[in-house]
């Protein structure tokens, strides 16, 4: 059915519980999947500076320009979008945001959409590579790469230049296989912990020291922890032709035997102190690993999308459900009519799960 044709507009309040870029993002992307006008009212009604920022007017018009839609209100400080799409074209996109705008939010509004187009497409993103509240590049590449490929989903990300704030000046490339459906995923059963990986780096005038300390305080507590396990963290110091900025951080990702991936993160900011970086990543994943989870408290919001659309029923087991996550909820199940359901396990775990609407690409 074509929705676009006389079709009233779905109204998405982006002020609900979180209040942030992320209702944006998702209302936005399945206005195109589904070839439904959507409105968004209220855009980021709970940040200091309400309405779309530099991310999420470039996220809005890379959509626009991947579905030829009509938009009103993609500009600056917009509390209203009103989006119809009309087609989805895949193809290379290109986007140079100017500023440190993460990348990875960028790429979070596209992919879904491009996944359902006719041919692999391209996006070639200037900005941020690993920015504050958002997926750091390393992070997309580790830690939701392995996850979305439950769904089916491929797709492979090369970073060129990392970028920082405030200058951003970063630049990545994902390559997006296009599928017919999403299949569902069952991921409740964590196994058995196999192994930790890591990346922890610094760039421009920051000395190396800051990536092994990070490496070393990070290794040395999942050592201290799981002595028996593999735990190998890369420290490195990005080359002036990689990173032209100050930045440092750090990524891990745990696999088990059953299949799981979990991730954990830091970045610095002001007075960085490697240690306590390597320290919070560190102690961030050993929760989740105690806890045995199979998705961390990041990923969670971001498979919401996704479990919607698949073909069958979806279940993960995750830590606390995030305002992120009660949100994303809200978005899809207002956007497709799913259900999603939250319930504990007898550890105290969250499983969220729904029946997906078995989305088809109208191509394959
Ligand atoms: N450390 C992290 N690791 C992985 N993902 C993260 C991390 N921090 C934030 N995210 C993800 O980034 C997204 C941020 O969404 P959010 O709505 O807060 O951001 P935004 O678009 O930048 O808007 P706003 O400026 O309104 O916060 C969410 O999907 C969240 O899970």
């Amino acid at each position: 059915m074509d929705y676009t044709k006389n079709a009233e507009f779905i109204e998405i309040d982006g002020g609900y519980l979180e209040g942030g870029g992320q209702a944006v993002r998702n209302a936005l992307s399945l206005s195109c999947i589904l070839k439904r006008p959507v409105r968004i009212i209220n855009i980021r009604a709970n940040r200091p500076n309400p309405g779309l920022s530099h991310q999420h007017v470039h996220g809005v018009n890379l959509l626009r320009n991947i579905t030829k839609a009509r938009v009103t209100g993609n500009h600056m400080h917009s509390t209203v979008v009103e989006f119809t799409p009309q087609t989805l074209i895949s193809d290379t996109y290109k986007v140079d945001t100017r500023t440190a705008a993460s990348i990875t939010l960028i790429y979070q509004v596209a992919l879904p959409v491009l996944l359902f187009g006719n041919k692999p497409s391209r996006l070639d993103v200037i900005g941020g590579t690993n920015v504050s509240f958002a997926p750091q590049i390393e992070y997309m590449q580790h830690v939701v790469e392995p996850n979305l490929k439950h769904f089916g989903i491929s797709f492979e990300l090369k970073v060129l230049q990392y970028g920082f704030y405030p200058r951003g000046n970063g630049r990545s490339v994902l390559d997006i296989e296009p599928l017919s459906s999403l299949k569902s995923v069952q991921l409740t059963d964590f196994g058995r912990l196999k192994s930790v990986v890591g990346w922890s780096y610094c760039s421009g005038r920051l000395p190396k020291s800051i990536s092994l300390d990070m490496q070393q305080t990070a290794q040395r507590e999942m050592h201290r922890l799981w002595p028996e396990n593999e735990c190998n963290i890369q420290a490195f110091k990005l080359s002036p032709e990689k990173a032209r900025d100050n930045g440092a951080g750090i990524v891990l990702s745990a696999s088990t035997s059953s299949g799981c991936v979990v991730g954990a993160a830091a970045l610095g900011d002001k007075n960085i102190d490697g240690h306590v970086l390597g320290s919070d990543a560190s102690c961030e994943l050993a929760s989740y690993i105690k806890s045995e989870v199979c998705i961390d408290g990041h990923l969670q919001d971001q498979l919401i999308i996704y479990m919607a659309l698949a073909s069958g029923r979806s279940i993960i087991k995750t830590s606390a459900v995030t305002k992120h996550t009660r949100t994303a909820m809200y978005v899809a199940e207002t956007m497709t009519g799913v259900k999603f359901e939250t319930t504990y396990d007898e550890s105290g775990q969250a499983l969220i799960s729904c029946d997906g609407i078995g989305h088809s690409s109208s191509f394959m």
